[in-house]
């Protein structure tokens, strides 16, 4: 099907933080996008520590790089996230300042897209739309869910025992893939509810849940297969419909994949993650494949703009 041309204000949008290697998660999601001839852009909102090296790499992929300033949760016991590291998470909050954009499709840097998804930018607007997640992985021992084996991916399969524990929690979806619409009204609530919720194991996941609660609009798992559903919950999977895989399980980053941890060695996490590899190896799929860069594209330029010569701090981000 062909691709329909771009509306004048749409972008998919990740986020890179250290001087790691999810940069490599990025130059996979930038060629893969290509792969499915997306008419949109993809924007890498980056913190400040992403080395200029990792800044180039994603340049000479045809990303706009944007630098913003870190986000983070009030103080509280930073140690209770589900991991470590998602504290950084909260920094993805600032995409709701790129209002250059009127329509942004959000995705992880451990996210592949393998089917065209930009129909999703035309989407009503006034809703947030995003894929359920999962409650069954160990993640989630916190919660009363997983200690009473109830997901909202099966609520038949172990009823929510209201009398004992109230209403079932509100729909709760994966903040590794979203559509939203960038205002800098809504960043700024969203930077002045954050100062006052304390942080929770999921971070900023949970805080957008708990934001968009009332606009959460569910949309299929095809838009963000959520990896341990593959065993979680086979029955609610059609791998041949997925557009968009999310290697979000313990193990599962196919730039660091050793194949060891739990599950890690079924069928099908060894046959997405060599087809991740297809594409981020697919030299044809290199944004400099197409020969000179368009004109007016001056790689120099963005690069040195994406190595922070042009800071991207909108007054709003006083914060
Ligand atoms: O060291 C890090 C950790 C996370 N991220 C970004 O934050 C997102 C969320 O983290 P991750 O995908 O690891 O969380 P998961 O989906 O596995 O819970 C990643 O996809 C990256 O876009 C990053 O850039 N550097
Ligand atoms: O900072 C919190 C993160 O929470 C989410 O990841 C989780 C969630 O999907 C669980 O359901 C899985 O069990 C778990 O493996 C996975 O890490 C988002 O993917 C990520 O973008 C980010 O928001
Ligand atoms: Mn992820």
């Amino acid at each position: 099907m062909e691709a329909k041309a771009a509306r004048k204000s749409g972008a998919y949008v990740t986020f890179l933080a250290g001087d790691g290697d999810y940069w490599k998660g990025v130059v996979g999601l930038a060629k893969g996008l290509r792969a499915v001839k997306s008419a949109y852009p993809l924007v890498v909102a980056v913190l400040s520590d992403v080395p200029a090296a990792h800044r180039r790499s994603l340049v000479d992929q045809g990303c706009v790089v944007r630098e913003i300033q870190p986000v983070l949760p009030p103080d509280g016991n930073l140690t209770q996230f589900a991991r470590a590291y998602y504290v950084v998470n909260y920094s993805k909050l600032r995409i709701w300042e790129f209002v250059e954009y009127e329509r942004m499709v959000y995705l992880d840097a451990d996210i592949q897209v393998y089917g065209n998804i930009d129909h999703l930018f035309d989407l009503d607007t006034g809703r947030f739309y995003a894929v359920k997640d999962c409650f069954c992985e160990k993640t989630w021992g916190h919660t009363p869910q997983h200690k009473i084996g109830y997901c909202q991916q099966r609520p038949d399969k172990v009823a929510w025992p209201e009398k004992e524990l109230g209403p079932p929690p509100p729909l709760y979806f994966n903040a590794g893939m979203f559509v939203h619409e960038p205002s800098l009204a809504t960043a700024k609530d969203l930077l002045d509810r954050l100062a006052v919720t304390p942080p929770t194991p999921f971070a900023e996941q949970d805080f957008l849940n708990m934001f968009f609660r009332d606009m959460y609009e569910p949309i299929s798992s095809a838009y963000n297969l959520v990896l341990p559903m593959l065993w979680r919950h086979p029955e609610n999977v059609e791998l041949g419909e997925v557009k968009v895989v999310h290697y979000c399980a313990s193990g599962a980053k196919p730039w660091r994949y050793t194949g060891e941890e739990p599950n890690m060695d079924r069928e099908e996490i060894k046959m997405l993650v060599k087809r991740w590899w297809d594409v981020y190896n697919d030299e044809t799929l290199d944004y400099s494949y197409k020969g000179a860069p368009v004109a007016g594209d001056d790689l120099d330029a963005a690069f040195s703009e994406a190595a922070g010569g042009i800071k991207y701090f909108p007054a709003s981000s006083a914060a």
